[in-house]
């Protein structure tokens, strides 16, 4: 496994993450833990803040979906950056956090009235409207709220981002956004002009994730700008901002070639710039809003080692005491991940074993063939590049309860969010009087 971050390993042989011990981590607050470096995930918002902001005067929004809660909301606040929320949830967590609201750029593709009346409420900075649907409906809320938003819209411009089918989004057959290509675009933009509730202030697109080759955002930016060179000849209006989305791809094994977060920015800043003078356009502010490339390489999550099933000749399926539950990218995407024994970090390498998660589906394969030195009941299984799209994506199947998440930096370890508990599973349960526990007793009563 890749050493990222803080990650050292001590002179007891153990992994180490922000000064403290992985072993111990595990033995004080039990596992699957996720495990999350702060200095690290800092480092990772301080470097797009210089390539982005610094230097190009640009703005840097932090995806929420890939991993959000009060402390991170805290985090993300302190380094400057935004904060892109998809959902009434992440941007009441937002709130909660007292993220400043004016730095929060509210999306999706299915926004309810509820969710648009709350953004509303809460006077977030930026709309950034999917459809004409949600264009309308928020103009006539936005009226009735006697306010007015200031939007942008979200186009698909039909380029290729070469990563998996089901993370690519820029593509015109695309459930997000408003195709360029046959019209539409055109006519909504003109459509939200005429609105009288609404100020569109720029365009948003956004390719896809895990993307490493950075002429795909030069080509978003070559679609994006010709586009508005088309817009401004026949409306007169051009945006003052464009928002390029996410979708920096990172290590997860050695197959990843992750492009240093400079390079993203020189390649596509100054691509806007040249673009924008050649049709003679003003420079739009350029917006980018960074996920994965942030929280992922910053987590790691600890597993303890149970039962190891060798089927000689076949294979060593080792099992952990998490999974799909709190990891479900193997099982969704096939994601690739490297992992390392925590407590045996300075063994070298003997057998090639499979990892496998505690659910009742035999998709609940964490890592298939990986070498460790050979792996034994309770040992600590740490898998790294676990901080985006795990916790975030969780679930609870098999009514396993989710793990805990301790942030780490310099030796100290806060939990920031708690272990769940059998009773967090059952809170929201309900039994119909019909099926309540007297109706159990009269049933006895009557045998
Ligand atoms: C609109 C939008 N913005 C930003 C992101 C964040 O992407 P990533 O985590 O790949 O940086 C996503 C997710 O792919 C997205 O859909
Ligand atoms: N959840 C996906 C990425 C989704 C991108 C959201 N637009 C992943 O883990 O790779």
């Amino acid at each position: 496994m890749k050493l990222q971050g803080t990650m050292r390993i001590n002179d007891r042989g153990h992994l180490e993450i922000g000064g403290c011990d992985t072993v111990e981590l595990a033995e004080r607050f039990g596992t699957p833990l996720y495990v999350l470096d702060e200095q690290y995930f800092r480092q990772n918002c301080r470097n797009y803040n210089r390539a982005f902001m610094e230097k190009y005067d640009g703005e840097v929004l932090y995806a929420a979906k890939t991993l959000l809660t009060l402390a991170i909301c805290r985090i993300i606040a302190e380094e400057g950056l935004s904060l892109d929320v998809v959902s009434g949830g992440e941007l009441y967590t937002a709130k909660k956090a007292r993220f400043p609201m004016e730095r929060v750029y509210f999306h999706g593709n299915n926004k309810s009235a509820d969710e648009l009346k709350l953004a509303l409420e809460y006077k977030v900075g930026r709309i950034i409207v999917d459809n004409q649907y949600e264009l309308l409906m928020l103009n006539k809320l936005a009226g009735e709220a006697g306010v007015h938003v200031k939007i942008m819209l979200r186009l698909t411009p039909g380029v290729e981002a070469h990563t998996h089918e089901y993370i690519k989004t820029g593509q015109i057959d695309s459930k997000f956004g408003i195709v360029i290509e046959n019209g539409q675009a055109m006519e909504i933009i003109k459509q939200a002009m005429a609105l009288e509730n609404i100020q569109l202030t720029g365009l948003h697109c956004h390719i896809g994730s895990q993307i490493f080759e950075m002429e795909s955002y030069t080509h978003a930016a070559e679609v994006m700008l010709g586009f508005t060179a088309l817009v401004y000849q026949e409306t007169g209006w051009q945006p003052e901002e464009m928002n390029f989305g996410g979708g920096l791809g990172i290590y997860y094994t050695s197959a990843d070639e992750p492009q240093p977060v400079s390079k993203y920015a020189d390649m596509l800043v100054p691509a806007v710039q040249t673009l924008a003078k050649s049709y003679g356009l003003i420079t739009p502010r350029v917006l980018v809003e960074p996920g994965r490339s942030i929280s992922g390489p910053a987590g790691t999550t600890l597993y303890t080692v149970g039962s190891v099933k060798e089927i000689p000749g076949i294979r060593t399926y080792v099992a952990v005491d998490g999974g799909m539950g709190d990891n479900p990218r193997p099982a969704l995407y096939q994601s690739r991940y490297e992992a390392l024994l925590a407590n045996r970090a300075d063994q070298q390498p003997e057998e090639t074993v499979s990892i496998a998660g505690k659910c009742c589906e035999s998709g609940d394969m964490l890592i298939w063939d990986i070498n460790l030195p050979a792996p034994a009941p309770g040992d600590i299984l740490a898998v790294s590049s676990t901080g985006a799209y795990n916790y975030s994506m969780s679930m609870n199947y098999n009514r396993l309860p989710r793990p805990a998440m301790v942030l780490v930096r310099d030796g100290a370890a806060d939990i920031i969010i708690a272990r769940e508990t059998y009773d967090d599973l059952i809170r929201n349960d309900m039994v119909p009087e019909r099926l309540g526990e007297s109706k159990v007793v009269r049933m006895a009563g009557a045998n």
